[in-house]
């Protein structure tokens, strides 16, 4: 099947001597072809037009996108800034700090970093907590026999960050449903109509933020609670300049997101890789098998190097968010390339992730790329998280988390003498705007 792109545009156009990729439709752009298509996109446009090229982001303007390997340094570049976010999607990362700069960035970051961190997981017990969660969840898979495996991990993902925020968690599928149509705000066309994502993604955000309000709301009547939603509200409370709940909410909103999405796409990943090669889940059940337990502390996650293997991997195949986004604050370089102050930027760490300029064989799952490393991990290994101040603040927890769940399906499948099979194709369905996913439909047996 061809690219979703507009066959009536095919003008070949400059902006700032930067090509345009041609294709775009009126109102959405490029984004049918990004959100369904992406690699295939990036791919044809290298070829034909090279490594700088504008794609039409629809709603959220012309971006100019580069897959040069030295745009990854843009993320650490003190003039570039992350307030593009907040301008593609106001509603949904408005007031958050994945799109501040500067100070405002890290007082908020600080307020949440120490409790995601290998000690403050640990000093939780956040492991601890996580271990039989996750194992009542997949002996649940076993008994079906076969499960939906995108919904299946997004309701588990949401649970493990609803007890780690402390917060009641009920009606999971709500909350998941919620959070998809709250996502849609970052592709909807500008039309508030009933029944349009614009609409459906502001009732959402509504839904959501009415409930966690309540939760800010118990958090204050409860201070002794333990649980990252009472550490954010003191430290919110205690700030100088004392931010508003509407900040509040709005960062809790976001972390509930990012630690949720990601983490369930890359395990639902995990599952089909592990389904469609029978010798990755030998070596993991060996490896289960020898550890015997699902770990729970960080220094117990050595001992787990083939679970380590396939969530690094699996991330590296499958980067959970495909593209960043910011703006260039003056003029900059990148090689040859000017870029003029104010443009807008996609840097598409799916590109990177899957470059031949960083990893050999780049398209082969290979385990062996990080079984037989002997160097410690670089950021160029983590891209998947993103660079610089705005690193990703779940990666430890997302590594924990990961880990615990690869032990766990491997010793009660294996207990129960049967392994992971695919029950429909992989190919059709995969998203990859605003985040990356396999299809909502494939379904995964275990006998
Ligand atoms: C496989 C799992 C995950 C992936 C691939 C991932 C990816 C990313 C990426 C690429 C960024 C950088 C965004 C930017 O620079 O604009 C980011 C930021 C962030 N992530 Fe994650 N993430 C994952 C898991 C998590 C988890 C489990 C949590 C929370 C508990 C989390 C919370 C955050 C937060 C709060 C930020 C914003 C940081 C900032 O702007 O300073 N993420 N993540």
């Amino acid at each position: 099947m061809d690219m979703l792109l507009n066959p009536l545009n095919r003008r070949h156009r400059l902006r700032h001597d930067i090509p345009v990729v041609p294709g775009a439709f009126p109102l959405v752009g490029h984004l049918p072809a990004v959100v369904c298509d992406l690699p295939r996109l990036l791919w044809r446009a290298e070829r034909t037009l090279g490594s700088h090229f504008w794609l039409d982001f629809g709603p959220a303007g012309h971006l100019m996108t580069s897959l040069d390997p030295d745009a990854l340094a843009l993320l650490r570049h003190k003039d570039v800034s992350s307030a593009l976010i907040e301008d593609i999607a106001p509603e949904l990362f408005g007031g958050t700090l994945v799109a501040q700069d500067g100070i405002a960035h890290r007082q908020a970051r600080d307020a949440i970093q120490a409790a995601l961190l290998p000690k403050g997981l640990t000093q939780a017990g956040i492991g601890e907590l996580f271990a039989p969660v996750i194992r009542a969840r997949v002996q649940a898979w076993r008994d079906r026999g076969d499960v939906t495996i995108l919904r299946e991990t997004g309701d588990l993902m949401l649970k493990l960050i609803f007890s780690l925020m402390g917060i009641p968690a009920q009606d999971l599928p709500g909350w998941h449903r919620k959070y998809r149509q709250l996502l849609q705000l970052i592709v909807a066309p500008p039309v508030d109509l009933p029944g349009l994502p614009l609409r459906r993604g502001r009732a959402a955000r509504d839904w959501i933020d009415a409930r966690l309000r309540e939760f800010v709301r118990a958090a204050r009547e409860h201070a002794s609670r333990t649980g990252l939603i009472n550490d954010m509200v003191s430290a919110f409370d205690r700030s100088d300049d004392a931010l508003s709940d509407d900040v509040l909410v709005a960062n809790i909103r976001l972390l509930l997101l990012g630690g949720h999405d990601t983490t369930a796409s890359t395990m639902a990943w995990m599952v089909i890789e592990l389904a469609r090669q029978p010798g990755l889940w030998d070596v993991l059940v060996e490896e289960a098998q020898r550890v015997g337990a699902v770990p729970t502390r960080h220094a117990d996650l050595a001992q787990c190097p083939v679970a380590e293997a396939l969530f690094r991997e699996t991330l590296r195949v499958h980067p959970a968010t495909p593209l960043l986004v910011r703006r260039a604050l003056r003029e900059l370089r990148l090689g040859q390339q000017r870029i003029p102050a104010g443009t807008d930027l996609c840097i598409p760490l799916l590109h990177f992730s899957t470059s031949a300029l960083l990893h050999e064989a780049p398209d082969q799952f290979r385990l062996a790329r990080w079984l037989q490393r002997t160097e410690p991990i670089r950021p160029v290994d983590m891209l998947q998280f993103g660079t610089g101040p705005h690193v990703c603040m779940g990666y430890h927890l997302a590594w924990l988390e990961l880990v615990q769940f690869c032990i766990a399906l491997a010793l009660t499948m294996h207990e129960a003498g049967v392994r992971p099979r695919l029950l429909s194709g992989v190919e059709k369905g995969r998203r990859y705007y605003p985040t990356a996913h396999p299809s909502m439909t494939i379904r995964i047996g275990f006998s």
